[in-house]
């Protein structure tokens, strides 16, 4: 039975290395084209996953996060140097409480775990910001996730960006009152604004790279790519700001079926319309 066991941790290695050096030769192949930079994600259709699989409430979710640990160890490998998903949106929090409870309790325990050894965020040097309006977060998820991003800091490998109490609307009006706000104490330190007058008037509006610095996204650059799983085609107010040019891919798959052919698909397309891309962008 011993050797019988010994015999097949072997096998088992060997398929896993043999498999690694396949995936490594095809991303050689691949990466004689562009590469995208930035890659985001849409993480639909973990319940019903769960229940097509008759799995127990919430194990949809924890198959789904296995999945994106998988796609972000590829794209680490391919080179790709961002990858943000939209992990929890401000509209979910209406959801049933145990259902919020349960993706939260899920999230803080997959957030400690994203700083063991083992796991992929340590294995590659990923960093990892989480985006989104924070303070909507119960005290111990948003400090786990302050811990993370502070200790992830220093990594420069790739960039993780997890989505979470995000809405595009909402990071877009959060910037706005940011940069007016900004100009506002810009006219004030000169000493001009007088009382009752109106200084953006008189003294210039705030500016679109004002603005754009303001965005929970400034810290990447816009998204070449945009998956989301189920066949869906809505944006869902995801990044509605930062994708006026970029790829839209929408796989059958749910998210937990995500895999290695989504990817490789979703980089043939890219590289096909890059050219095209590089232009509207240099247009913008
Ligand atoms: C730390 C970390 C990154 C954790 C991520 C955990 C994770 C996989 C969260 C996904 C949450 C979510 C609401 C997904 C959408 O699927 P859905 O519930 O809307 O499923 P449906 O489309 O089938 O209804």
């Amino acid at each position: 039975l011993y050797m019988e066991n010994q015999a097949e941790s072997f096998i088992g290695r060997l398929s896993q290395s043999s498999l690694a050096y396949m995936r490594r030769l095809l991303f050689r192949v691949l990466s004689v084209g562009p590469i995208p930079n930035h890659l985001a994600f849409i993480l639909d259709g973990n319940r019903r996953y769960a229940r097509k699989w008759k799995l127990g409430e919430g194990m949809g979710h924890r198959a789904g996060f296995l999945s994106l640990m998988c796609l972000m160890k590829y794209c680490c490998e391919l080179g790709v140097k961002y990858v943000t998903i939209y992990a929890f949106s401000i509209d979910n929090f209406r959801r049933k409480p145990h259902e919020v409870q349960g993706v939260m309790d899920l999230m803080l325990e997959k957030i400690e775990g994203l700083l063991k050894e083992e796991s992929i965020v340590k294995q590659y040097g990923v960093r990892v910001y989480f985006i989104g309006n924070l303070k909507l977060l119960s005290d111990p998820v948003r400090l786990a996730a302050e811990k993370a991003m502070k200790a992830t800091s220093n990594n420069n490998s790739c960039a993780l960006l997890i989505c979470v109490a995000y809405t595009s609307t909402d990071e877009i009006l959060h910037a706005a009152v940011e940069s007016c706000e900004d100009k506002c104490s810009e006219i004030r330190s000169l000493g001009r604004l007088q009382n009752g007058e109106i200084g953006l008037e008189k003294y210039g509006a705030v500016s679109l790279a004002n603005v754009e610095k303001h965005m929970y996204m400034g810290v990447a650059p816009d998204p070449d790519i945009l998956v989301r799983t189920s066949g869906e085609t809505r944006l869902s107010n995801f990044l509605l700001w930062q994708t006026s040019t970029c790829l839209l891919y929408s796989p059958k798959a749910l998210w937990p079926e995500i895999g290695m052919r989504h990817l490789v698909w979703a980089v043939l397309n890219f590289q096909r319309i890059h050219p095209y891309m590089e232009k509207a962008r240099k247009q913008l």
